[in-house]
């Protein structure tokens, strides 16, 4: 059982490397930090704020939190815990409750539709808090299961981007995505944040992602290690070991370099080596040449 002081050091330093990789934050930001009252967004609110704490650049944090119209919300929660806290805190009431649940059968799931109103309402929410960026919780789970979902079902290579500039202009952030989800529930149980459960699509068992994050847990429990190979990847991609004649066009590529047999010394040790040396480092890369 890790201690929640070594869990915090872990996961603020890989809040802190997000930030740093993505060059997420600057002098004078205005962040909303969008907090739905589950285990993710509690911890980004927390290592955010530390992280404004010690960091050499200011900037502010607005938490907002929008009550979607679910019946029985439990408001006072999250008023509580931010007074106590001391957050400068905003809870917006909209309800998309009653728009989801009439637009989408019973039994299919809500989640897109649900996120997407969401998301327009934080956009204008940012404006009105004079915010220019958006902080979400998602983390390295969600990164990974985003990406088998788009490889199984969209015919797509693709994540979640770790900075995006919204329609709005507003620049979204995940600063928790190299944090891995365990570390995350371990710490806001041990944290006790005050946790809402999202009764709209919780009680839907039929939901996409989560077979594909139950496949994706299996594959951990088998081969230990798997996720964070899944991370490494996605931060080391090989753009003339794929198909893609755009990017191929786009990058000028005429033809991939030959890779270096499984196991040869690159001299860049363990996953590195640069496109462009078309040196390709780890021993266990598949090929296939015949
Ligand atoms: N009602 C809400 N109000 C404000 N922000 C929200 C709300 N619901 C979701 N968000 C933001 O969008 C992110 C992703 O939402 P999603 O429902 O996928 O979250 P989740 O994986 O359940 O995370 P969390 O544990 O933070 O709820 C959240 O982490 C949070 O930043």
């Amino acid at each position: 059982m890790v201690d929640v002081v070594t869990l915090e050091k872990k996961l603020s330093r890989a809040v802190g490397r997000a930030v740093g990789d993505f060059n997420m934050i600057a002098e004078g930001d205005r962040i909303l930090v969008a907090v739905s009252g589950g285990k993710d967004s509690y911890t980004m609110l927390h290592l955010l704020r530390q992280l404004a704490e010690k960091a050499p650049v200011n900037f502010e944090l607005e938490v907002v939190n929008i009550d979607q119209g679910h019946p029985g919300y439990p408001a006072d929660v999250l008023h509580d815990y931010m007074k106590r806290e001391n957050y400068r805190f905003t809870m917006i009431e909209e309800d998309t409750y009653s728009i989801v649940t009439e637009k989408i059968p019973a039994n299919k799931t809500f989640c897109s539709l649900c996120s997407r109103l969401r998301r327009g309402i934080l956009y204008r929410v940012a404006t009105e808090l004079r915010c220019n960026k958006i902080a979400l919780g998602h983390h390295r789970d969600d990164v990974i299961q985003t990406f088998f979902l788009n490889l199984m079902f969209a015919g797509q290579l693709a994540a979640m981007p770790p900075k995006l500039v919204a329609s709005s202009g507003h620049i979204v952030l995940r600063p928790l995505l190299y944090c891995a989800e365990d570390d995350i529930a371990a710490f806001a149980e041990a944290k006790q944040f005050p946790i809402l459960p999202c009764d709209l699509c919780g009680s839907q068992d039929n939901l996409q992602r989560k077979v594909v994050g139950r496949m994706i847990d299996q594959m951990e429990r088998e081969r230990p290690g798997m996720k964070a190979s899944f991370l490494a990847a996605l931060q080391n991609v090989r753009p003339s070991q794929l198909l893609d004649k755009e990017l191929w066009a786009k990058l000028g590529l005429e033809a991939a370099r030959d890779l270096p047999e499984a196991g040869a010394s690159s001299g860049m040790g363990g996953m590195g080596g640069g496109e462009s040396s078309g040196v390709i480092a780890p021993t266990r890369l598949v090929r296939n040449t015949g």
